[in-house]
């Protein structure tokens, strides 16, 4: 029998997840690619690349190619789509799947031809994209085809994107690219300023994570982290509480909010006031960091929500649209 195993991809700049069609959500990757400096060989992709990061020997790098929510590098974007379009299987002699795709909201339409033609060649029978926003709050359960307003603030590595969706479409937004990345390299730069330390970008991932707030007080707690002193150029061990990263992240998180904020002042009022009723659901691995959700909730005067399983509503969106292409997407590049 000739059936064909669509699948939709979330392009993140931090993360790639795949979804099969029947399978569920098969692949959930780093977006990290190793390769040899010299000829750009691909040492390795994924989770594997990504133990690499500030550790590799001179001759090695492991890069990022997505990353701000555009493509660095597209050579190496397409080799790594295409390894892991591969790596799940939906390709076979006889079948060749449709392709989802949510890339990054900022990539120019160059860049969107370049990712559909990678697709492509990795076997796809067609290759449909599909804007961030609207596949995370499709996976988030909002129903987004009713002419009411709901609104979804995605917090992903590279980008933010805030948008108010109403009847299967996006009515206001904005996309930042201020997000993830941006609160990492926000706490390096605060101890590195504050107690003359430099600490890789794992360790200051691991500090937002582990005991990282935004709000003031939500969290006390305290971590020791290794870095090297710019002093001695030695290693040395410091202790850092929750209230340093929450000062550490003032800036990169009030830009968040002044997006939102925005948002919601460009939305007809009839569209706001279902969002009162509703609440805005909050998307992406930035919807865990502690706090999130109840900074916006003050800062917004709106309920916040995070979704269920947050890192998982594009893919999980995609999977949806998947099943409804014809209804859900009108564009096929
Ligand atoms: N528990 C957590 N607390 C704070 N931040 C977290 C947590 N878990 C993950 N993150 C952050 O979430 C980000 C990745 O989120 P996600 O996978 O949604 O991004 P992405 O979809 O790849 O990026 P983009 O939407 O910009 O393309 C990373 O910056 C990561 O540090």
């Amino acid at each position: 029998m000739m059936f064909s195993k669509d699948i939709g991809i979330d392009l993140g700049t931090a993360n790639v997840l795949i979804h099969v069609k029947g399978r569920g959500v098969v692949l959930n990757e780093p977006s990290v690619v190793a390769i040899e400096s010299e000829n750009r060989r691909v040492l390795a992709v994924g989770e594997a690349a990504r133990r690499m990061v500030g550790r590799t020997p001179g001759n090695i790098t492991a890069i990022r190619p997505l990353r701000d929510g555009v493509i660095a590098d597209f050579d190496i974007t397409e080799s790594m789509l295409r390894y892991f379009i591969d790596r799940v299987g939906a390709r076979s002699w006889h079948s060749r799947p449709r392709i989802l795709i949510c890339a990054p909201t900022n990539i120019t339409s160059v860049e969107q031809k370049s990712i559909r033609e990678a697709a492509e060649r990795s076997g796809a029978k067609d290759v449909f994209l599909e804007e961030e926003p609207k596949a995370a709050a499709i996976g988030a359960g909002m129903d987004i085809f009713q002419p009411s307003g709901n609104m979804v603030v995605d917090i992903g590595g590279g980008t933010t994107d805030v948008a108010v969706l109403s009847m299967g479409d996006i009515v206001t937004s904005s996309s930042l690219k201020m997000a993830g990345d941006k609160f990492d390299e926000a706490i390096i730069k605060y101890i590195k300023h504050k107690y003359k330390l430099l600490i890789g970008e794992r360790t200051s991932e691991e500090l937002k994570m582990s005991i990282g707030t935004v709000r003031p007080g939500g969290r006390i707690e305290e971590m020791d982290i290794r870095g090297r002193d710019m002093v001695s150029g030695l290693p040395l061990t410091i202790t850092v509480t929750s209230a340093e990263i929450q000062e550490a992240l003032l800036d990169p998180m009030s830009a968040i909010v002044t997006a939102a904020k925005q948002v919601l002042e460009r939305t007809p009022p009839e569209l706001s006031a279902d969002i009162i009723d509703r609440g805005v659901i909050l998307t992406g691995g930035g919807a865990l960091l502690h706090g999130v959700d109840e900074l916006l909730m003050e800062e917004l005067r709106v309920p916040v929500l995070v979704a269920e399983d947050p890192m998982h509503c594009v893919v999980k969106g995609t999977g949806m649209m998947l099943d409804h292409l014809d209804k859900v997407v009108k564009k096929k590049f």
